[in-house]
């Protein structure tokens, strides 16, 4: 019964929240729209309650639990442990609301791989830096697949961008592009006015609302933030924004409903004969207009860049050379590539652009955003450590931080290093599929297995790391100093928040400057404190309250409650 009843829970948490998505979405539309969606949505949220839920239930009570398999055999080789699944729906009631922290747990009692179910999908999951390292160097080649997500299907162009992108040809040639073209070292140097411009404003945004009621909410200014970043690489600076969008609150809207789908598992990923339930919970119209919201602004962006180019309006490289003072955006960027690879016989389509440039705000947005509130969160929590960063970045500089100061800076690098290790915000990477027959820390893992890394149990595991769960910057150091960097992607598998090997993330140098110039402005401007009577855990005793860490899973595990800091500004 407990495990029904924890069944029905993943069910309604998930499918009960479709139909509100549903609405919100709709509201780019007519109100005429937004009201048949919201009609649609209460019938088959009234549906799923009453007949759908309990057919399920019905379903797994008829059946029984299968017993935990200690390592099952595939012939004679042997396959990784399994906890105990049930029909149809396998291991998936395990997860809960933090699949990271499930997985952990599980990985407890049934070691560094497991072999789960997830529905259909037989599942690896990797929870050691062991298992990590084998998986993304020593036998990266065989771990590098993608599984064919339908939702990233359905939102990126049946998988024609990077991240999503089964392993084979095109995936080498357009990851080429990106890592060299759009996130090598001198495209993310030549952005770094749009960043000096955008940190001012962050430091602009609280300091006007501290002066109003003397609290900001960080939370929501780190993402206009890192949104405004990506934004203004990828389209330049034209005000490219949904109909009717005011201060760019839709598009952000939009951009939110997109990273928090392109992951979710619809039912008839679980089961084909489940695919009804996504019609009538609203999560397939919902797809659908975030979908359709965005490809229609890129269609006008690319349309204004190509109008810009053939009127000579543009930069380009000549004979692939860089141009000392290159603006160009990441719509620029592509567009040359596509007319000069045509010759190397390498052609990006029009569609290919677009969820190219989708997966740059899938990715770059919300992952740094969250990087920079969990390190404030860490920060007001451990107030000795924010006054040793305070101290460095006051130091270094005699006004505003400009990204000169930042080498000089190792304590705010240990900083974010840490809060990465402890708050990896992909914390189940993105997940992987094998290419081939291979093998992880001994057992036979079939080929297509979809793999997932638990970054966020590596991080923290007490095998490798001393004092694991605590927030240790100087840990770092201890370390040596070639760690420090933490934009080289692989070098220690102790902690892999941009995962490693061939698919590790080739955003992490684009990443670095963004979150440490604002981390570093953010603690020279202002002093910080929890609002008056607001956190966790304080008592009348004098033990002072913490901010309250609870996480919301999603595409990057963020603070569940918005983080409201009293900010005094301080004039040295
Ligand atoms: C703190 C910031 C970031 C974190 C923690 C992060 C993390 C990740 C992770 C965990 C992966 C999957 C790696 C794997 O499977 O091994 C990934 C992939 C990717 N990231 Fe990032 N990322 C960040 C910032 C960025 C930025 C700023 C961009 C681009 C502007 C970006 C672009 C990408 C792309 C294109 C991929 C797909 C790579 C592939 O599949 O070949 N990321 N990232």
């Amino acid at each position: 019964m407990a495990i029904t009843s924890r069944f029905v829970t993943y069910v309604s948490g998930f499918y009960l929240k479709a139909p509100i998505y549903a609405c919100l979405a709709s509201h780019s539309h007519s109100p005429s729209a937004s009201f048949s969606n919201m009609t649609v949505s209460l019938a088959a949220l009234l549906f799923v309650t009453a007949v759908a839920v309990p057919i399920i239930t019905a379903l797994l009570l008829l059946s029984s639990a299968k017993k935990g398999r200690p390592g099952p055999a595939d012939g004679c080789r042997r396959l990784p442990p399994s906890p105990p699944g049930l029909p149809l729906i396998g291991h998936l009631h395990l997860l809960g609301r933090l699949p990271h922290r499930a997985l952990r747990s599980l990985a407890a009692s049934h070691g560094p791989v497991m072999l789960l179910r997830l529905g259909r999908v037989p599942t690896v999951v990797a929870s050691s830096s062991a298992a990590a390292e084998e998986a993304m160097k020593t036998r990266d080649l065989a771990f590098s697949g993608r599984p064919g997500l339908l939702m990233a299907q359905s939102l990126l162009y049946g998988g024609r961008d990077v991240g999503f992108a089964p392993y084979g040809e095109y995936w080498r040639q357009a990851r080429r592009v990106c890592a060299l073209h759009l996130l090598g070292p001198r495209r993310v140097a030549s952005f770094r006015r749009v960043r000096e411009r955008e940190v001012a404003a962050l430091v602009a945004r609280v300091r006007r609302d501290a002066a109003a009621d003397g609290e900001a909410n960080l939370s929501d200014a780190l993402i206009c933030y890192s949104n405004a970043i990506i934004s203004r690489a990828a389209f330049g600076d034209g005000d490219y924004r949904l109909d009717g969008d005011q201060g760019g609150e839709k598009l952000r809207q939009v951009v939110a409903d997109f990273q928090e789908l392109v992951l979710a598992s619809p039912m008839r990923e679980i089961s084909p004969w489940l695919g009804w339930v996504d019609t009538l919970t609203g999560l397939e119209s919902k797809t659908r207009c975030t979908f359709e919201a965005l490809d229609g602004l890129l269609e006008r962006v690319i349309a204004d860049h190509r109008n810009r180019r053939s009127s000579g309006r543009h930069a380009v490289l000549g004979d692939g050379a860089e141009v000392a003072d290159d603006h160009r955006d990441f719509v620029d960027v592509l567009l040359d590539v596509n007319e000069m690879d045509e010759e190397a016989g390498f052609q990006l389509e029009t569609d290919n652009i677009k969820a190219i440039i989708m997966d740059v705000f899938a990715a770059g947005t919300d992952t740094s955003s969250t990087v920079l509130g969990w390190a404030m969160a860490e920060l007001i929590n451990h107030p000795h450590e924010m006054r040793k960063l305070q101290a460095e970045v006051r130091a270094a500089a005699g006004g505003a931080i400009t990204e000169d100061h930042l080498d000089g800076m190792p304590y705010l690098k240990a900083v974010i290093s840490e809060t990465m290790r402890l708050h990896a915000p992909a914390a189940l990477l993105i997940p992987r599929e094998t290419t081939e027959d291979t093998e992880l820390l001994g057992y036979h893992i079939p080929a297509r297995t979809r793999v997932v890394i638990n970054a966020w149990a590596i991080g923290r595991d007490p095998a490798a790391w001393e004092r694991a769960e605590e927030f240790v910057p100087e840990r770092w150091f201890a370390a040596g100093d070639a760690l420090l960097d933490y934009s080289k992607v692989g070098q220690d598998f102790r902690s892999v928040p941009f995962g490693a090997g061939r698919r590790g993330c080739p955003g992490a140098g684009f990443a670095a400057p963004t979150m440490e110039l604002a981390l570093a402005n953010m603690l020279y401007h202002f002093d910080w404190a929890l609002p008056h009577g607001t956190g966790a855990g304080g008592d009348v005793l004098g033990t002072p309250a913490l901010v309250d860490v609870s996480e919301v899973f999603g595409l990057s595990v963020r603070l569940k409650e918005p983080l409201i800091l009293v900010a005094k500004p301080w004039s040295g």
